[in-house]
């Protein structure tokens, strides 16, 4: 059997350059280019890429798939900053070129993705719900993509539920404070020498509080989803967001 025809953009990076192994490592795998700032993006049609692993940072990701979309290579795209206009644009882009994929995944490790998916499940039961994250503080984003996306799911469960609005008597605060509201969902970012990817999700009830905690302790957390995205991604045309389309949680 042939195998997939993989590449790295952003090679040289924190979780690029664990994708550069990780991609070598499978058996299933070549990795046909690994292109850093600066390299041309027609290296990947001239290695014949099929799928393009996107891990750099928002002013450059758009431009990425832009090229790799118009030549038919699919993308996993775990770079954050994703806006409804930007996902609207690459939509757009890809309605232009039937047949090809991209997974977005604000977070490929599976943990991660379940922390999600029990945030979704418990939000309607609680009245209160925030998130806090916590990076390491070379990260360029805040907050990160996956604490956007947790509160975006926390706050559409809690609509469709017709929850009321969470309880909050405070007046007067110091700004940000509060941290910041993402559809009413207060999420707050630390950013703190040591640490790697690791997020909480607080729900609050009369009498009783939830915690939900996941830790990634090290990049080879994401391997496995980028992987498993690269292998679905080419059978799976348009825009999908979330790794956990491509998992089986029951
Ligand atoms: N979805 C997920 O599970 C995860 C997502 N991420 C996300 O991935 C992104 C990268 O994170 P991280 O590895 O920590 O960041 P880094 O800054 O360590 O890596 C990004 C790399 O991309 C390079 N780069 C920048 N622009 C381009 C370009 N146009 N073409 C090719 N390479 C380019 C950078 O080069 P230079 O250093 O010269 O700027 C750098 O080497 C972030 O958005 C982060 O949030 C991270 C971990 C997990
Ligand atoms: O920059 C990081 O490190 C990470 N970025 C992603 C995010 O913004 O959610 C995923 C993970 O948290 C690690």
């Amino acid at each position: 059997m042939s195998k997939l025809r993989v590449a790295v953009i952003g090679a040289k990076g924190r979780i690029g350059s664990e994708a550069v192994k990780a991609v070598e490592a499978a058996e299933d795998m070549e990795l046909v280019a690994a292109l850093g700032r600066g390299d041309r993006l027609e290296a990947l049609t001239d290695a014949g890429a099929q799928v393009a692993v996107e891990l750099t940072n928002p002013d450059a990701v758009m431009g990425n798939l832009d090229f790799c979309v118009r030549h038919g290579i699919h993308g996993v795209v775990g770079t954050t900053g994703w806006t409804d206009e930007r996902l609207a644009q690459l939509r757009t882009a890809l309605a232009a070129s039937p047949g090809t994929g991209v997974l977005i995944a604000p977070n490929f490790s599976v943990g991660a993705v379940l922390t999600m998916t029990f945030a979704r499940q418990a939000a309607k039961f609680f009245e209160s719900a925030e998130v806090i994250e916590l990076h390491h503080p070379n990260k360029a984003d805040a907050p990160s993509g996956t604490a956007t996306r947790t509160a975006q799911l926390v706050a559409a469960a809690r609509a469709e539920a017709g929850c009321a609005p969470q309880p909050d008597a405070t007046s007067t605060a110091l700004d940000g404070a509060r941290g910041a509201s993402v559809d009413g969902v207060p999420v707050h970012s630390v950013r703190l020498r040591g640490l790697l990817a690791h997020q909480e999700v607080l729900f609050g009830g009369v009498g009783e509080t939830l915690t939900i905690r996941h830790d990634s302790l090290h990049h080879s957390s994401f391997m496995p989803g980028i992987l498993l995205g690269a292998r679905r991604v080419v059978s799976t045309p348009g825009l999908t967001v979330g790794l956990e389309h491509f998992l089986d949680l029951g």
